[in-house]
């Protein structure tokens, strides 16, 4: 597993080792020593996957303080545009919106710390994406803001939204509890 900065501090792409063989391929996407060796969060209390059509948005969510998570996600079929906004105030990159393209093919995953708010929209017939999180599903800390409502140029105008992402307040609405410790970046 390697690591990549990105333009939000604390949140990395996780670049997996892909191995292939006439069977196959096989991707490792977590290993507790590598993870404490770049300094990144190992104490994960949750994981679940879900499956989403083409063209499907889900997004973009977090969860908020005391209950609030640093999550990683992995992509493990079709293919994704990951998306990620910083929400804690005083960040050099508050407000920043990033999209990577995550794919079982690419054996691409994401980092995001606690404070950062993420989505995707689903570029495959059936994207399957796989997470883990810090803290339990706590569902009324369980957040979002409007996916359309963030500097972001989403490659769809329509999307499939569920009836909660029609609902979360607009960035520019949304009072951050999220604030910014250099030192913690990656927490
Ligand atoms: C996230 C979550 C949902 N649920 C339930 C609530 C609901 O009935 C059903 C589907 O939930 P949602 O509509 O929130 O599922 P979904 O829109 O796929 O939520 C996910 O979106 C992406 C973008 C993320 O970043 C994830 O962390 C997660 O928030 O599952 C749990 O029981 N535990 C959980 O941890």
């Amino acid at each position: 597993m390697e690591i990549e900065t990105t333009g939000i501090p604390g949140c990395y792409v996780l670049q997996a080792r892909l191995l292939r063989d006439r069977r196959g391929s096989f991707i490792k996407t977590f290993h507790t020593p590598r993870f404490e060796e770049l300094g990144l969060r190992t104490d994960w209390r949750e994981e679940y996957f879900s499956a989403s059509a083409k063209g499907v948005v889900r997004g973009m969510h977090f969860q908020l303080p005391p209950v609030d998570h640093a999550k990683m996600v992995f992509c493990l079929t079709g293919e994704v545009l990951d998306v990620v906004v910083d929400l804690r105030r005083g960040s050099p990159a508050f407000g920043t919106a990033l999209g990577f393209t995550l794919s079982a093919e690419n054996g691409r995953g994401l980092y995001l710390p606690t404070g950062c708010a993420h989505g995707f929209v689903s570029k495959a017939e059936d994207s399957g994406m796989y997470y883990k999180v810090t803290s339990v599903h706590a569902p009324e800390q369980d957040a979002g803001i409007a996916w359309d409502s963030i500097a972001f140029d989403w490659p769809v105008s329509d999307p499939e939204l569920s009836d909660r992402d029609r609902r979360h307040p607009r960035f520019a609405d949304f009072e951050t509890p999220f604030v910014f410790d250099a030192a913690k970046a990656a927490q």
